[in-house]
């Protein structure tokens, strides 16, 4: 991929974020500060509220306070309008057109967001962004096969791959490694790591020994609050994450 010069503004700031279901508060005043270049993971107990703030941030759930990305505000647009921001994710279970080629699945995902015509030049036919993004999530032999028939890692590589056609600069990703084989986990990690120098990566994840390969910044959310934040050694050595989360998921940490 062409290498952008770093911009100062392209961090996703997120201010007093609150999310409510009825009576029920489930993001309880969260603040994140995401930084592009950094590979960011949000963990904590079932029911913490860490897929309600990735739906909050792209237009599924509907938050008050700040989340700012770029100078814009994304709380109140609607998930096309945040996508078209820069703003993609991903879902627990992928959601690819499965009768669909790989190709054909990289080509749909640019069709809405093509901003920069330059990106669009092609080559044999493929659209260089297209060919790109195939290259960078490792599926550029597979571009003729249904996506129906990959292995699920791959079709989570494939959703990756389509956020890169759309030119995402920010990903939040949703458990992207849950029944990855360890091998596609591996790949994952460091696939996360390439696309992530320069963009901004969230990852919602349980797997604690794939947040401490991996993660350059941790966030534990709690019952919809921001429990703790930093590196996983400052994580780990928190006393109040270990009694409320690691506790139960410190066969991974313990590696460490
Ligand atoms: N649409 C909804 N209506 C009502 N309650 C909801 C809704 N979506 C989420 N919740 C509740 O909000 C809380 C936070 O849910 P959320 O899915 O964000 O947690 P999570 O940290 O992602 O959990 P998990 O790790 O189990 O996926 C939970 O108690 C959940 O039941």
């Amino acid at each position: 991929m062409t290498a952008e010069p770093m911009r100062t503004d392209d961090y996703l700031e997120v201010r007093d974020l609150r999310v409510s279901f009825g009576d029920f508060v489930a993001v309880d005043g969260v603040v994140l500060t995401l930084l592009q270049g950094q590979v960011h993971f949000l963990v904590g107990p079932n029911g913490a509220g860490k897929t309600t703030v990735i739906d909050a941030l792209t237009g599924l759930a509907r938050g008050q306070g700040v989340a700012t990305f770029d100078g814009e505000d994304l709380l109140g647009r609607s998930s096309h309008a945040i996508a078209r921001l820069g703003v993609g994710r991903t879902f627990q279970t992928a959601t690819v057109f499965n009768d669909l080629t790989v190709l054909q699945n990289l080509d749909i995902a640019g069709l809405r967001h093509r901003r920069r015509r330059s990106l669009w030049r092609a080559r044999n036919g493929i659209p260089d962004a297209v060919a790109e993004a195939a290259e960078a999530v490792g599926l550029s032999h597979l571009l003729d096969r249904p996506a129906g028939v990959l292995s699920h890692g791959q079709k989570q590589w494939l959703e990756i791959g389509m956020l890169l056609v759309q030119d995402a600069r920010v990903l939040l990703l949703d458990e992207p490694v849950a029944g990855m084989s360890a091998q596609e986990r591996d790949a994952t990690g460091e696939l996360l790591h390439r696309i992530g120098r320069e963009r901004t990566i969230v990852v919602v994840e349980h797997d604690m020994e794939f947040v401490r390969r991996y993660a350059d910044v941790v966030t534990v959310l709690h019952a919809g609050r921001v429990l703790a934040s930093g590196s996983m050694e400052q994580i780990r050595a928190n006393p109040e994450v270990q009694r409320v989360y690691l506790g139960d998921h410190a066969e991974g940490v313990s590696n460490a």
